[in-house]
């Protein structure tokens, strides 16, 4: 319940303190003082594997965190090394549509902000838009559409909390240009240019996934990728001051044809994970490798 004293269970609860107070609790809980966020889409929680010397803290166990409902979604925070540099790895995020507020599915990213996180990275499964993407590609993002925010869903309404960050954050250098540049230059190191794509993101409520009508209208808008994630993340962390990172597995191609007879389930998004695993964990794990830490992006 809530200190604001209204007796209820709201956004409140995700004041400075709260943060601070889970941040407090997994500092004397771990040993790893964690640089680098990472958050794992669904189907793409074989990232957190990749950490050596991995302490797991399940969301149960986290004052103040929510619990993970969706499959693929394992529900702990890992945390480790990965190439030498601490991080802690979300293994399952939070959606709008599992029925927490905005503000509860974004509270992580103020509580990484509070342990130290300088950079976010972040995962999602899409539905690809853009009709020169494939299933299996890599869309870097460079550009997000958030359509709840449009009708007013922000993680940052209410009273701004100048400890975090300003009332009204830019959001047109949201995702960090050096960083995208750098996904550039690893993919065509390790040959993976040929499936990777840069894009703009749409995030939307879900759970349902899009009509053939809603598909349409999200690619004449500029969306090359859908998905129901990562956008209230990066608005947190931007407000925050963290510089962000996003990458779109397209998992399915988005339906835009009335005679098609494709259906998108959450079957085959699991399943495109599986199919490119193991090459985006490649690519992340050789990004966070060459990160320059020390933040100047604020
Ligand atoms: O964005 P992530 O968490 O990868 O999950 C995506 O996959 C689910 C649909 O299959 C939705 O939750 C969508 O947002
Ligand atoms: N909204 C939405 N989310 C997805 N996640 C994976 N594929 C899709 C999709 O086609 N639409």
């Amino acid at each position: 319940v809530c200190e604001c004293g209204s007796g209820r269970l709201h956004q409140h609860q995700t004041q400075h303190s709260h943060c601070q107070a889970t941040a407090d609790w997994l500092l004397s809980n771990t040993q790893v003082q964690p640089t680098v966020g990472i958050v794992c889409g669904s189907g793409l929680g074989g990232l957190a594997e990749m950490l050596k010397d991995r302490q797991v803290i399940k969301y149960s166990d986290i004052p103040n965190f929510p619990q993970s409902t969706v499959h693929g979604h394992a529900g702990q925070l890992v945390f480790g090394t990965l190439k030498g540099k601490p991080c802690v790895c979300m293994q399952g995020r939070f959606h709008l549509y599992e029925g927490y507020s905005i503000q509860k599915i974004t509270l992580p990213m103020r509580v990484f902000k509070l342990m130290g996180v300088e950079t976010m990275i972040m995962t999602n499964a899409a539905g690809g838009l853009n009709q020169d993407y494939k299933v299996g590609d890599v869309m870097i993002i460079k550009d997000h559409i958030n359509m709840p925010g449009f009708a007013g869903v922000s993680p940052l309404t209410g009273p701004n909390d100048d400890r975090f960050g300003v009332r009204f954050p830019c959001m047109s250098d949201a995702y960090d240009r050096e960083l995208r540049q750098l996904a550039h230059d690893v993919a065509a190191e390790l040959s993976y240019s040929d499936f990777l794509q840069e894009g703009v993101y749409c995030v939307l409520g879900g759970p349902s996934f899009e009509t053939i009508a809603e598909c349409r209208l999200l690619h004449k808008l500029g969306a090359d990728a859908v998905g129901m994630s990562t956008v209230h993340e990066v608005i947190v962390a931007r407000h925050a001051g963290m510089r962000c990172f996003a990458l779109s597995l397209i998992t399915n191609r988005a339906v835009m044809d009335y005679d098609s007879q494709e259906k998108a389930n959450h079957e085959e998004v699991l399943e495109a994970g599986r199919q490119r695993a193991e090459q985006l964990e490649k690519l992340v794990s050789t990004m966070v490798a060459r990160l320059e830490l020390n933040n100047n992006n604020n």
